[in-house]
């Protein structure tokens, strides 16, 4: 017979032993200790006992108790988390603990259904609480570990909710099979029991079941969820993080790795992108000045210079980041690219200060300033010495150690008035600087030895100051001398137009000794009346401008520039222009060679904290700040460079009567004339029928008339005074001829008298007329030749240089020689009819009458324009 121990027994039933023991002696089985074997007969017995009121066996418990059953059950699980990527494993303990109790329905039929619905909410709780410790776990888990640990998160998800569904199942089942026991076998023990197959049980334990399981999917779906979202899910985020996409990455957030949301309590920016894609291209006005790098016009452009370059590659053109271009190449490209041009002038900066200074000056009254004197003459007649004496007597006096240098220039305090000296005697230097367009003279002062009179070069200086239109005052020196002759200095001016007051004229005459210093005074007096009558005046409330009069590097001062101050006063500190140089006056020097803070209008200084050395006669500005003086010194620079590369601009016979009226003031215009010819005859008749010429819109003026071949210093004088040179039966020399070449000066050789006449006479009349002149415009290579039956032979070409339009003359060339000349009959490109082809672009070309052109020949087409006729070529090397 089957046994079962007290206590196998008292375990099934959930009661203590003890209580067990006392119910199996009440049912009169004999069972003392616990491992005291029962039998079924035993077990019958003692439920027999409790049926007929066993109930009421008295236990150490209370009634309650014995009405009722409650079986507890305890599961324990663990959940094993692997870890991935090195972090270590997890093991979670899921505890699920239920408590059941049976009641005696009979009695307390309404008590235990309420108890039930306790216990089976209890139960769900318990179920629930099992399911929010593995959802704790699978958290915990999607934290540590990703997407390894996702997968094994979501078996153990599933293994979890399967061992809570198969505890509910359990349980289930085991009130299931308590049913059938309960009404024989503990009828007393779990009345209840009795009760329990009605129909609520089963259903409860089925529910129960149903709702471990749709935990279970509900676990699987985020596990699943954690790796490989759904679509709700990524909605479900972006709600969460309230982060907006970038319109550039729509639909990609699948990619994106999960951030950080950053600090809590931290304020969420809006992350979206601040840029927003233009709708349409935008169009740009592109500043164009006459050359620059293909850099700086892609940056105006923005766009890279790379397709920058691209384009003009396109276009046939191969250039660096770092080459310049010309202001056509680069109004080409700026169209090519769909860009306005605007083309700029490089002296715009300085045209616009300028103005303003002139705006400025013309609204200020001028001051009375000395005047700027210059000693001109022939050589040995006593320049220097005279200059020396001035400033030795004059500068120096009163100054301890009369100390003085040379600085270029320097003035004078005479008891009438200032008086500033340009220090550098002689016409040369004179011509140089009217040359280079700097009136920087009022009087000029004509040295003639007293014991030579007229010489050569006196006679040169005349023209050169009467070129300048500026007035002479006549120092005779050496007076001291024993033969000194003044009346012979008298007559010999006489005959070169200078007359004396004293005989009548307006020169003034003065006797002066550089030894004795005798007449010195007069003659400051002379040239402060000459000035007087001059009225030389100069605003001194505008910025200050002036000229250079020389420059040079010293060591440890930089760059030294004597500049005469023309108008306005310099100060330290100021910013200044001075020619392509610019810089903040560090220092003022006076010709003494002492510290000044400022210099007015005629009063030479030296300045330091320039940039370089500027060239004497160079221009100097006072600007508003370093910018704009560093703007025009670059723009100045430039023009420098071109202007060495192109000829200086230089008055040429056949524009004389081209240029009339240009100015818009429809005034007569001069015609400046500097004659040489090989006998006095020649040139007399010469200059006698050039003034004869009857001329309404020209007025021909002769710079300078004389006997002899072409000096240097007729071509300064002729480049000097915008004058075209005739030399009859005369050439120029070599230094002459370097000259000719820098200055660019238009000189005509003739030995036939009529017709340098006749060709002055055309040039005022303006009888020169015009000529054709060809310019090739466009360049293209005939790369194919196809065949139409309609327009017979068509070019395949590519533009390799200019523009190839329609409607213009066109040559055939082969081997650069021409063998066809015409009109361009079609051009096409992409068979379309176009007007013009652009280099760098393939068109069809079709030549009227020509049907013999070949692949490899080039098309050139070009252009007639008037030009002014050309008399006669001049001869310069000659
Ligand atoms: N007795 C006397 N001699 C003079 C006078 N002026 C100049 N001399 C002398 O004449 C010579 C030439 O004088 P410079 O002053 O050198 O003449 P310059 O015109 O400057 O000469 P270059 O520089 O060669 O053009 C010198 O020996 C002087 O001493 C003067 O007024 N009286």
């Amino acid at each position: 017979m089957a046994q079962t121990k007290v206590k196998q027994l008292a375990e099934e039933v959930g009661i203590p032993v003890d209580r067990l023991l006392a119910r199996l002696e009440a049912a009169g089985v004999d069972a003392k200790g616990e491992d005291d074997g029962i039998s079924d007969e035993d077990k019958l017995k003692l439920l027999r006992h409790l049926r007929e009121g066993g109930s009421s066996v008295k236990t150490d418990g209370d009634s309650a108790s014995s009405r009722r059953i409650s079986l507890r059950r305890r599961s324990t699980s663990e959940l094993k988390l692997s870890g991935s990527r090195g972090a270590p494993g997890k093991t979670v303990s899921v505890e699920v603990r239920k408590r059941r109790t049976y009641v005696n329905r009979a009695q307390e039929s309404e008590e235990a259904a309420k108890k039930e619905a306790e216990e089976a909410a209890e139960a769900q709780r318990a179920a629930e609480q099992a399911e929010a410790e593995a959802e704790q776990a699978r958290r915990d888990a999607e934290a540590e570990a990703e997407r390894q640990a996702q997968l094994e998160a979501e078996e153990a998800a599933r293994a979890e909710a399967e061992a809570a569904a198969e505890a509910a199942k359990q349980q289930a089942e085991e009130a299931d099979k308590a049913e059938p026991e309960t009404p024989e076998e503990a009828p007393a023990a779990a009345p209840a029991e009795s009760e329990v197959p009605n129909k609520r049980q089963p259903t409860r334990a089925e529910r129960m079941v149903d709702h471990a399981r749709s935990r279970a999917q509900e676990n699987l779906r985020r596990a699943a969820a954690s790796h490989g979202r759904t679509e709700q899910d990524a909605e479900r985020e972006r709600e969460r993080g309230k982060r907006k996409e970038l319109h550039v990455a729509e639909g990609k957030q699948g990619r994106r790795k999960k951030k950080s949301r950053g600090r809590p309590g931290r304020v969420q920016m809006a992350t979206e992108h601040g840029f927003e894609r233009p709708t349409a291209p935008v169009i740009r006005e592109v500043e164009i000045p006459e050359t620059i790098t293909v850099g700086d016009l892609a940056q105006r452009m923005a766009v890279k210079a790379n397709e920058l370059i691209k384009q003009m590659m396109k276009l046939g053109v191969m250039a660096t980041i770092n080459q310049m271009i010309d202001q056509d190449t680069a109004v080409l490209l700026v169209e090519e690219m769909g860009h306005t041009p605007k083309t700029v002038s490089d002296s715009s900066a300085e045209e616009e200060l300028l103005e303003e200074l002139r705006a400025e000056e013309s609204g200020t009254e001028g001051k009375p300033r000395a005047p700027v004197v210059t000693v001109m003459g022939h050589v040995d007649h006593g320049k220097t010495s005279l200059l020396d004496y001035i400033r030795r007597a004059k500068v120096a006096a009163g100054e301890a150690g009369g100390i003085t240098q040379h600085i270029g220039a320097y003035h004078v305090a005479h008891d009438k008035g200032l008086l500033t000296f340009i220090d550098t005697p002689g016409h040369a230097a004179f011509t140089r600087m009217r040359a280079r367009g700097a009136e920087i003279t009022d009087i000029a002062v004509l040295v003639v030895a007293a014991d030579d009179s007229v010489m050569p070069q006196t006679k040169e200086s005349i023209q050169h100051a009467r070129a300048a239109g500026v007035p002479i005052v006549v120092a005779v020196t050496k007076c001291d001398v024993q033969n000194a002759d003044i009346d012979r200095v008298k007559n010999g001016l006489a005959a070169e137009d200078v007359i004396p007051e004293d005989w009548g004229g307006d020169v003034q005459i003065v006797p002066v000794s550089s030894m004795t210093g005798e007449g010195i005074d007069d003659l400051l007096d002379a040239l402060l009346l000459q000035a007087e009558i001059l009225e030389l005046t100069a605003p001194d409330d505008v910025p200050a401008r002036g000229v250079v009069i020389e420059s040079s590097l010293e060591k440890g001062r930089g760059p030294v520039a004597t500049v005469l101050v023309k108008a306005g006063v310099l100060k330290r500190g100021d910013y200044l222009l001075a020619g392509s140089h610019h810089g903040r006056v560090r220092a003022l020097f006076n010709e003494a060679g002492e510290q000044v803070k400022e210099a007015g209008a005629s009063i030479p200084v030296e300045v330091l904290g320039l940039s370089g050395t500027p060239e004497a006669g160079d221009e100097t500005l006072v600007v508003a700040n370093e910018r704009r003086a560093r703007e025009i010194a670059d723009q100045r620079d430039e023009r420098m460079r071109e202007s060495k590369l192109a000829q200086q601009q230089a008055a040429r016979l056949e524009e004389v009567f081209s240029q009339i009226g240009e100015d818009g003031s429809g005034e007569a215009k001069d015609l400046n004339l500097l004659v040489k010819g090989d006998v006095q005859g020649s040139v007399e008749a010469l200059t006698e029928s050039f003034r004869k010429i009857p001329a309404e819109e020209v007025r021909i003026r002769i710079v300078s008339s004389a006997v002899g071949g072409l000096s240097e210093s007729d071509i300064e004088l002729a480049a000097a005074s915008n004058a075209i040179v005739i030399g009859f039966n005369v050439r120029a020399d070599a230094k002459a001829r370097k000259a000719i070449q820098e200055n660019g000066v238009d000189v005509r050789y003739y030995s036939v008298i009529y017709e340098a006449i006749q060709d002055v006479t055309d040039a005022v009349s303006g009888l020169l007329g015009t000529e054709l002149r060809e310019e090739i415009v466009g360049l293209a290579e005939v790369k194919d030749v196809f065949r139409s039956s309609k327009l017979g032979a068509i070019a395949g070409c590519l533009v390799v240089d200019g523009t190839v339009s329609r409607g213009l003359p066109i040559r055939v060339l082969r081997d650069n020689v021409v063998v066809y000349e015409g009109e361009l009959e079609s051009l096409r490109r992409h068979k379309d009819d176009v007007r013009k082809v652009e280099a760098g672009t393939e068109c069809g070309i079709g030549v009227k009458n020509y049907n013999d052109v070949k692949p490899g020949d080039q098309i050139e087409c070009y252009e007639r324009t008037e030009v002014q006729r050309k008399v006669v070529e001049a001869e310069a090397s000659a």
